[in-house]
């Protein structure tokens, strides 16, 4: 097989899909996946490299579970090189004559994903079994072919690459089949002029046939490279080590986040639901968590009741964040940015797209401000959590507070979050499952009895 036929050599197979096992972004770590399929997407430079560059494409590798759990789909960038690579970097497989790189790690390489946007490239199936490719240019602000592409290394569900101070094209690696939330939603709050948010330069899409079957996904967003941007996280952490109030930082999170939901309500509306039908989700998702992490236990019955409150009446919904954390927010000179509008990356695609009310979004971050204070941890952070905790919510509520009702509905989606939260760190950060667990203590309804966990800031892991 050479580079230029579609497919993988039998021998790729193997040191593929070892690559892929290893990559930060593959969701199925520790779970034996099994190859199952290999489709080439369109060359992105259809008449062939300009001088020495490596051709590039993209593809999408299949995935399944020896026992026969979900199929998923992961999109690789390749950069086809017959000669030598950049230093440093190992190819992932041989193909005919051709080593073949991760072009999201091959500066040359990278420079042919912001060209084929620039182009808006529409590239379609030529017959040869390879799928359809198309980019698309929402706004070209400062975007130039000749930025020079660097990877990012600070992520890990997705991979980004940096092009000189003005964009970033993130690549997302396991492929949602239809639309991506993190694109539409920017569209939407970027036609609303919501400045909180960072510019869609652009973004393309795949189609390709499997056994018959046409699917397609969004493949990459190219978006405003937000300059001297702080993680927020990292920033409430340093501030609260060095014993600085976080306060004013919390407020402007809070009203970034009502501009936000303001436009997300304007662009994709709201509705009501009745609050017993998400108590009833909520309880379902308790026992489901409960069965993964059995910590969980001694609050079964403080947290139903504490999701009980919520059947008193009736929720306005609409589109939210869905996973909102500090690590979702960078700041910037010019203010707070909101990243990731992905939602939480267990649920589903319809549960994530589904109206949900705005506490769930104020909730995500009350607990982040928990989490910052449980992982410093020391005499000060419980009052630097509740200053940050009061502050965001009066910045969210315009300084009006919360309303009739309205502590019962946080209180129970801080709740819901919480329990989301123990089956996280269960899975990925077992040291940390006490600064949930700790919080579950205070949230569950009185009937709950005294437990361990009950000081969520003392000895917390570091
Ligand atoms: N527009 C941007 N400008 C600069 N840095 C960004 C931008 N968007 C994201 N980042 C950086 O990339 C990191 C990962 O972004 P995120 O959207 O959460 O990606 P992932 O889906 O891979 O988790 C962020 O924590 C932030 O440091
Ligand atoms: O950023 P992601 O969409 O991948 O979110 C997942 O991972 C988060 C951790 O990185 C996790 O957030 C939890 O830990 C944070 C501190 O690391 C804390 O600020 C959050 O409040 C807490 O929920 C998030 O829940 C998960 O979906």
């Amino acid at each position: 097989m050479t580079a230029d036929s579609p497919g993988l050599p039998p021998e790729a197979v193997e040191p593929l899909m070892a690559a892929v096992n290893g990559a930060r972004w593959f969701a199925g770590k520790g779970r034996r996946p099994v190859y199952r399929s290999f489709t080439p997407l369109a060359w992105l430079d259809a008449d062939g490299p300009a001088g020495d560059r490596p051709r590039v494409r993209l593809a999408v590798l299949e995935v399944g579970y020896p026992d026969g759990s979900g199929v998923e789909h992961y999109q690789l960038a390749l950069a086809y090189r017959h000669g030598p690579g950049p230093e440093g970097l190992a190819p992932l497989f041989r193909d005919g004559a051709a080593d073949v790189y991760d072009a999201t790690q091959d500066p040359e390489a990278a420079r042919s994903l912001l060209e084929a946007l620039l182009d808006e490239r529409d590239l379609r199936d030529e017959g040869d079994g390879a799928g359809a490719v198309r980019f698309h240019l929402r706004d070209t602000g400062a975007l130039d072919r000749a930025l020079v592409p660097q990877v990012f290394r600070g992520q890990q569900s997705n991979t980004s690459v940096m092009y000189g101070d003005v964009a970033m094209i993130k690549l997302f690696r396991r492929l949602e089949l239809g639309r991506n939330l993190d694109i539409q939603v920017h569209a939407a709050l970027n036609d609303a002029g919501t400045a909180d948010v960072a510019t869609l330069f652009g973004w393309s899409e795949a189609t390709w046939t499997r056994d018959g079957e046409v699917l397609g996904a969004d493949l990459s967003m190219c978006v405003e490279k937000l300059a001297d941007a702080v993680d927020g996280w990292d920033l409430a952490l340093g501030e609260l080590r060095a014993g600085r109030a976080f306060d004013e930082h919390a407020a402007a999170l809070g009203r970034a986040l009502a501009v936000i939901h303001d436009a997300l309500r304007t662009a994709f509306g709201t509705s009501t639901q009745p609050g017993s039908a998400v108590a009833e989700v909520m309880t379902a998702r308790l026992g489901a968590a409960t069965a993964v992490a059995a910590e969980l236990e001694p609050y079964g019955p403080g947290l139903r009741d504490r999701f009980a409150t919520l059947g008193r009446g009736e929720l306005e919904v609409q589109r939210v964040h869905g996973d909102f954390h500090l690590g979702q927010t960078l700041h910037t000179p010019s203010g707070w940015k909101i990243i990731d509008f992905e939602g939480e990356p267990v649920k589903s695609l319809a549960e994530r797209v589904a109206p949900d009310s705005v506490w769930r979004d104020v909730a995500g971050m009350l607990r982040s401000f928990d989490y910052a204070a449980a992982s410093v941890g020391g005499d000060g952070s419980a009052a630097w959590r509740d200053a940050c905790r009061a502050a965001f919510l009066d910045g969210y509520t315009a300084g009006r507070g919360l309303q009739d009702g309205d502590a019962d509905r946080l209180a129970a989606y801080e709740a819901d979050k919480a329990v989301y939260e123990v089956v996280y760190e269960v899975r990925n950060r077992p040291d940390w499952v006490s600064i949930p667990l700790g919080a579950l203590a205070g949230l569950a309804h009185e009937t709950t009895e005294q437990n361990p966990h009950e000081q969520p800031h003392e000895g917390a892991p570091r």
